[in-house]
């Protein structure tokens, strides 16, 4: 049985992403999201499940920075959850004067707590079960949580179902230590980190570079490096497998333009999304050009 460490405690949204990516193997929570990578870097597990990006508040930057740093690691998986959010509160509470929860989910829920519970002030956690814990410890009254929480602490339930923007959705990461690939299913994102030379037109150098080979990307966040102020890392998401030709074609630039590449992964997609090829930019085209490149070379072609 594989260990996967997870973003706990016990009843994060994590948790759930956890069990669809890695059903029936050992779950062991971590309380932050880099404790849960630092276990897969120290072999204490072999795979762990993170938050990556949410579809209303964009992306899960403790995941981002921690996936740049220490020693590598790759996502091989990943797996889409619906966000919806249940309120708990101690039973017997009757005064709400503070919400705990974690700052995405805060965000996510803002106009309810507004409308539904005015005047009481909101509370950064460390994730949405940690504010369960809180609540129960009678830290705060109230936490905004995953729906499984409830199962977990001994909490009632005053709200269900809150969301200020229905059908939001949190992607969910399962990253381990470099090794063998996925397959390629033909419907894959390859992730990648970048750290471009500080000069005029340095990322959209970058972007044209997946551009002329018709590669869509899918995410592009900016990352300070922390060392030099106004210095970024550029994460960047794309259609394709790092086994295609046109993929390892333009990691390939990539790295060559780039002060330093990190590759974070190719795995299948969870969105359901097909590959967009553009004319000239398929497989064969690139497997063609190159066998032409190499004959012209031999002298078989004028
Ligand atoms: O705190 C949790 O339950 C998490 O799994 C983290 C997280 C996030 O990082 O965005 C996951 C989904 C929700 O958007 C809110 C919080």
């Amino acid at each position: 049985m594989s260990r996967i460490a997870y973003f706990g405690p016990q009843g994060t949204f994590t948790e759930q992403a956890a069990r669809r990516l890695a059903p029936g193997e050992e779950l062991i929570p971590a309380e932050t999201i880099p404790a849960a990578l630092a276990a897969v870097r120290s072999g204490a597990a072999d795979a762990a499940c993170v938050p990556i990006e949410n579809s209303v508040e964009g992306a899960v930057t403790a995941t981002l920075d921690s996936l740049s740093e220490a020693e590598p690691l790759v996502a091989v998986a990943e797996v889409l959850l619906p966000v919806h959010f249940s309120v708990l509160t101690r039973p017997g509470t009757t005064e709400i004067r503070t919400v705990a929860s974690h700052p995405h989910a805060l965000a996510q829920v803002r106009h309810w707590v507004e409308a539904n519970l005015p005047g009481a002030r909101p509370v950064a956690t460390s994730s949405t079960a940690a504010a369960a814990v809180a609540v129960d410890d009678g830290e705060f009254d109230a936490a905004v949580t995953a729906p499984v929480a409830v199962e977990h602490y001994p909490l009632e339930v005053l709200a269900t179902e809150v969301a200020d923007v229905r059908d939001a959705k949190t992607r969910f990461l399962l990253v381990r230590r470099p090794g063998e690939l996925p397959e390629p299913t033909g419907a894959d994102r390859t992730s990648i980190v970048a750290a471009a030379t500080n000069r005029t037109g340095a990322l959209a150098e970058l972007l044209t570079e997946l551009a002329v080979r018709g590669i869509n990307l899918t995410k592009l966040d900016a990352r300070p490096t922390r060392n030099n102020f106004g210095e970024y890392r550029f994460f960047i998401d794309f259609e394709g497998h790092v086994t295609e030709p046109r993929i390892g074609d333009v990691l390939a630039a990539l790295r060559r333009r780039c002060r330093n590449v990190r590759f974070l992964g190719s795995h299948p997609r969870a969105d359901n999304g097909t590959t967009e090829i553009e004319p000239g930019a398929a497989n064969e085209d690139f497997t063609e050009a190159i066998a032409w490149v190499a004959s012209v070379r031999k002298g078989a072609q004028a």
